[in-house]
């Protein structure tokens, strides 16, 4: 379990990034975090690494202090960044070099998702284009068996066939003694992996709520000219949005339209999912 805990982070003091921030990332769950440009998703990521560190309050790593940077706290998370920097030495050999830090690293699936996506080993990184960078990267972090998995964009930059593999070697690595984030804009290349969405905003935490606990209370697609929605959009075929779930029949959320819906309103669809269904039906 990843737990922050009344956490404020500012990288001058003019400006906090973060006041006072609580959350929790399960394990067990692939989580979606998602915000818009500037509200901290990538900030977040390093103070669970330990890259950077709370002003005041904790955050808790399955009880390690993340900023401690322990050899054993550090073999057990990865952080696929955004822009990546390898030394120019064959991927294989930087693979091997680094593995030996995870002591779950497998030699051969390294190999083996290196085929899946296309990569040639052999190759130096300064060699590769920034994609086929990022591949060879994707598929040493799951090589290392991470118990704690934090990826910033991963889509950017990959072609359409590598998205479908990386979502298959996602959707593969996940289970329940593990912990994956997913920072990302591109909510339709990850939507049918995220099982719990995590939303930010300028002021803070706006939504963690489990796709479960989202297609129970909200139904989502085109609205029936009766229905009340909670939030609305134009579409080639009418209105669609978001209403009150009042049949019992579930159906997959739709994470872009409840991004858009909390952007829009910070407030109601929190407080629906907080609230007792027999208020609202
Ligand atoms: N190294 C830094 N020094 C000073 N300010 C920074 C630094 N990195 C980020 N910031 C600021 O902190 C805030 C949060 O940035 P961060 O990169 O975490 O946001 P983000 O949600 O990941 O954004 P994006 O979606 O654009 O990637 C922004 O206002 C940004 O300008």
């Amino acid at each position: 379990m990843i737990a922050f805990q009344n956490v404020s982070f500012g990288y001058n003091r003019r400006r906090k990034v973060f006041a006072d921030l609580s959350l929790t990332f399960g394990e067990g769950h692939i989580h979606g975090l998602l915000g818009r440009n500037g509200t901290g998703k990538s900030t977040l990521l390093q103070l669970i690494c330990g890259l950077l560190e709370p002003d005041t309050g904790h955050i808790a790593v399955d009880g390690f202090t993340p900023r401690q940077r322990s050899v054993d706290f550090l073999s057990r998370l990865m952080l696929i960044p955004e822009e990546l920097s390898l030394p120019n030495i064959p991927l294989r050999r930087f693979a091997s070099h680094t593995g030996v830090f995870y002591s779950g690293y497998s030699a051969e699936m390294f190999e083996s998702h290196c085929e899946a996506l296309e990569i040639d080993p052999s190759q130096n990184p300064h060699d590769m284009s920034m994609g086929q960078r990022k591949k060879g990267y994707i598929a040493f972090a799951l090589a290392c068996n991470p118990q704690f998995l934090l990826l910033d964009e991963p889509t950017n930059g990959l072609d359409i066939p590598s998205k479908t593999i990386l979502r298959s070697l996602l959707a593969a690595y996940a289970d329940e003694k593990r912990t994956i984030v997913i920072s990302t804009h591109q909510v339709r290349e990850v939507e049918n992996l995220i099982d719990k969405i995590v939303i930010l905003d300028e002021q803070g935490l706006v939504l963690a709520a489990t796709t479960e606990e989202l297609s129970h209370r909200l139904t989502f697609g085109p609205l029936p000219a009766d229905a009340k929605a909670i939030y609305s959009t134009p579409s080639f075929s009418g209105e669609e949005g978001i209403a009150l779930n009042t049949t019992g029949r579930e159906s997959r959320p739709d994470l872009e339209l409840i991004f858009a819906a909390t952007t829009h309103d910070r407030m109601t669809i929190p407080s629906i999912l907080h609230t007792n269904p027999t208020n609202h039906e």
